[in-house]
């Protein structure tokens, strides 16, 4: 009974404003799957392509019409009569319909949008939560959330190079707690912002966007604030930073605009080794740009023993992408998105070859969100023990850390919190 007999898709609105695809997948029992596609600005160039309308006369050329088009018109004709259970068929008729290697025909929001509602809409009709649909009996590692306090880059307006600071609750005992802790770390950071005359306002993320100009000064506030709330850096809470480097790596060098600095690859490399020595920062996503493949092995040979390197522009999502990089000694972690592949076979796939390899997997939202609480549950479906999905304060991040509340509440006594571990950490 698990046969696809309606797919609709619509345009809807994302947190920032931009519009998104939305997918509706139901089965002939009844069963019904709803999906929302997120968006990034700050996108790797190898990423699958998402489909924009570029008409400027509505929603300044961001509509994604052609792409909900793509699946009420050619997507849903294909799938229909198919079994949601199928997931692989089911992706793999997507993938072909569409006949790119970067889902540029027919779009990867499109086509992820019906991804997800198919699992989605199985998981209904099995009566199952996703995240065991999904996972299995085993599915019941909770992650530790990467939590996006303050915000720079690509993000925010503030002259910050780096995209994110983040805060990781390790030492929690189970994830409410990390919410718990995350949450009170976030106030700590706006009441000590304020008295220093920084504005609190967020970004993206939800994270605060002060005028600050360079990490060192980022760093402070955040360490300072995990102490002020009674925890301990590095031992309770952890330091998580993704500079994004790819948005600021120009002509071989790294401009760092907002600070007024250029260093080469080889002193970016020194900089982010500091950070490291004199800041518990035990996780850095893109520390290097994508096309930056010399300065990512220099890069992992390095630091990669004692900090977790996490690819997230480099990778894509992309297996193949990631298999290459496993070869070269590029990172030792993957970040993982659905809508940078656009299946969630080819996610799937993905963190099965990191987790061979033995790196780590983080999953991860986009800045640009919807109510869509996906990814908490295939979070704790692949076991991956690590979750990046933004700050404490809007409710397009908060979503995410709701769900696996309710997840971890659900599990009972079978819940486990992955903890320091989740991070390859063993110092
Ligand atoms: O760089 C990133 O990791 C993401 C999410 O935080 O940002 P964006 O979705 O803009 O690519
Ligand atoms: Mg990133």
């Amino acid at each position: 009974m698990t046969v696809i007999s309606r797919v609709v898709a619509r345009e809807i609105i994302d947190s920032r404003g931009n519009p998104t695809v939305e997918v509706d997948v139901e089965l002939r029992d009844g069963s019904l799957g709803r999906a929302a596609v997120p968006s990034g600005a700050s996108t790797g160039a190898r990423e699958a392509v998402e489909l924009r309308d570029g008409d400027p006369t509505r929603f300044h050329g961001k509509g994604v019409r052609r792409a909900v088009d793509a699946v009420n018109e050619r997507i849903a004709d294909a799938v229909t009569g198919l079994d949601a259970e199928d997931q692989a068929a089911v992706d793999a008729t997507m993938t072909e319909l569409d006949g790119t290697d970067t889902k540029s025909n027919l779009g990867a929001n499109a086509i992820l949008g019906v991804s997800l509602a198919t699992a989605k809409a199985a998981a209904t009709a099995h009566r199952l939560p996703l995240y065991r649909y999904v996972g299995g009996v085993d599915a019941r590692l909770l992650p530790v959330p990467m939590m996006n306090i303050v915000n720079g880059g690509a993000h925010a307006d503030n002259p910050l190079d780096f995209q994110e600071f983040m805060i990781a609750p390790i030492g929690a005992g189970s994830f409410a707690e990390a919410v718990r802790m995350g949450s009170e770390v976030f106030h700590t950071l706006r009441r000590s912002l304020l008295a220093a005359g920084h504005s609190v306002n967020v970004g993206d993320e939800g994270g605060f966007a002060p005028d600050l100009r360079t990490a060192e000064e980022a760093l402070e506030f955040v360490v300072r604030a995990v102490e002020e709330t009674g925890y301990k850096p590095g031992t309770d809470i952890t330091l998580v930073m993704d500079p994004a480097t790819s948005e600021f790596f120009r002509d071989g060098v790294y401009d760092y605009t907002g600070e007024g600095v250029r260093r080469t690859p080889a002193e970016h490399a020194d900089y982010l080794a500091e950070l490291v020595d004199r800041y518990p920062v035990a996780s850095i996503e893109d520390p290097m740009a994508e096309d930056d493949h010399e300065g990512w092995r220099d890069l992992t040979a390095r630091l990669g023993d004692r900090c977790q390197l996490t690819g997230d522009d480099v990778f894509c999502t992309n297996e193949t992408l990631l298999r290459a990089g496993i070869r070269d000694g590029i990172a030792n972690s993957i970040l993982v998105k659905v809508n940078q592949i656009g299946t969630l076979t080819e996610t799937l796939a993905t963190v099965t070859a990191a987790h061979r390899a033995g790196y780590t997997v983080v999953m991860s939202h986009r800045s640009g969100e919807t109510e869509d609480t996906t990814i908490a549950d295939l979070a704790v479906a692949t076991g991956c023990g690590q979750i990046k999905t933004g700050s404490l304060s809007r409710s397009d991040r908060t979503a995410k850390y709701n769900q696996l509340v309710r997840i971890e509440e659900e599990l009972g006594d079978r819940a486990r919190y992955a903890g320091r571990e989740a991070l390859g950490l063993r110092r």
